[in-house]
């Protein structure tokens, strides 16, 4: 068994099983503590809420409560391994979300027949949370999934391996487009994946100024083109038949690469054949499509992000959900809607161009972190990213009229 392997069995497995635990936040030792927590004192709050539903934002846990839902069918990289087999992910993301932004968030994973009975369960038990936050579903019904939660509950549902993915994406690749002095109205894309995070990113992308018709979208069976009789969801839409069919051939002069895919599947010639001072973002989780030793071999000219903290440029959804869900839920958001999204970029990608204070620096095990080219996208423990960005999209859910409270003093 490697070294890490071994690591992180132990990491989950002691000194108690699992990653979190629920702590109490009020006194409960006396017999009046009792009375208050639990019959009768806790009638009072009950009937609060039953005369009004928003007094449970002020009498239980839900203003601060984020549940982290799966069905386990788009692990990481890995693939549909189930909803159990996802319980570490989800609560490595309630993990992230207590550490980075303070709020408890619970893991909730779901086993089901088809779609309508996941809508129906996370419709069912949706006021219990201040916001939901879906993970790991695979695509084409991530889309379906997500849209119809968004159309029937009252508090903001966000799929992170779109929307998060997308988010930190474009913050990264238009810092990195502006280091290789290139514009991302001119860049030839290609994205290898087209599940939740290729469609996201590339509409997302879109929304911040890339054209349609420089993206080429890879699944497994090679371009998406319109002679095609397989194209599912919301391939469809990034039909492009200007040219190239492989992934080889996309890759010819292009200045991006997007990868949500799978390990290894770029290689050293498909990095060779792109445009001079690319970019290449190798996001799949855990192994990239391809590693940065081996880009570094190919050409010194690129600059290379991946979804890992042990390189340089972790583009991963850590830096947006926490920060973002931190901002819709101080403002009560009704959604998550472009506008905070588009927010949530902006603040990241002006984040990076500011002084990295040098505790940050030290955290990162690095000792001069300057936007450059292994700098593109600030630090998952850089303690402005909570308030930066969550003030961003607090800001963003106010102007654009789905906050139900105003903007909190400390964000003015
Ligand atoms: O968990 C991560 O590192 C990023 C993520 O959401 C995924 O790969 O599904
Ligand atoms: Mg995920």
């Amino acid at each position: 068994m490697s070294e890490l392997r071994q690591q992180a069995l132990d990491y989950h497995a002691f000194p108690v099983p699992g990653k979190i635990a629920i702590q109490l936040t009020k006194p409960a030792e006396t017999a009046h503590d009792l009375t208050l927590a639990y019959s009768p004192g806790v009638a009072e709050p009950v009937l609060e809420i039953a005369a009004n539903p928003d007094e449970a934002y002020r009498y239980t846990a839900k203003a601060n409560l984020v549940a982290v839902i799966t069905n386990g069918t788009a692990i990481l990289g890995l693939g549909n391994l189930g909803p159990l087999a996802a319980k570490p992910v989800m609560e490595g993301k309630a993990l992230l979300f207590k550490r980075f932004a303070g709020i408890d968030a619970i893991d909730i994973e779901v086993s089901h027949r088809d779609n309508d009975d996941f809508i129906r369960t996370v419709a069912n038990i949706a006021d219990s949370f201040g916001g939901i936050n879906l993970e790991d579903i695979k695509a084409p019904e991530c889309f379906v999934i997500e849209r119809a939660l968004i159309e029937c509950c009252d508090v903001p549902v966000f799929h992170d391996d779109q929307h998060g993915t997308a988010i930190v994406t474009a913050a990264g690749l238009l810092n990195a487009l502006e280091i290789q002095g290139k514009s991302l109205p001119d860049a030839r894309i290609v994205c290898l994946g087209a599940g939740a995070a290729g469609i996201a990113c590339m509409d997302l992308l879109i929304a911040c100024g890339a054209r349609r018709e420089h993206i080429f979208m890879i699944d497994r069976h090679g371009v998406i083109r319109s002679e095609r009789t397989d194209l599912n969801g919301e391939k469809p839409r990034f039909i492009n038949d200007s040219g190239p069919r492989t992934l080889h051939e996309a890759m010819q002069q292009a200045d991006v690469f997007v990868g949500v895919s799978g390990p290894d599947l770029v290689s050293d010639a498909d990095v060779a054949a792109m445009a001079p001072r690319p970019v290449i973002f190798a996001c799949s989780n855990p192994d990239p499509e391809i590693s940065p030793e081996r880009v570094r071999d190919v050409r010194s000219d690129a600059i290379m992000g991946t979804g890992r903290s042990d390189y340089p440029n972790q583009i991963n959804n850590v830096l947006c959900f926490p920060f973002l869900f931190r901002g819709a839920l101080d403002v009560r958001a009704r959604r998550i809607n472009t506008e905070m999204k588009k927010a949530a970029v902006d603040a990241l990608r002006l984040l990076a161009h500011q002084p990295v204070p040098i505790e940050v620096q030290a955290a990162a095990g690095v000792t001069d972190l300057t936007f450059g080219p292994d700098y593109v996208i600030p630090k998952p423990m850089d303690p402005r990213l909570l308030p930066v960005v969550a003030r961003a999209v607090a800001q963003a859910a106010v102007s654009s009229g789905v906050a139900r409270l105003s903007l909190p003093d400390r964000y003015r």
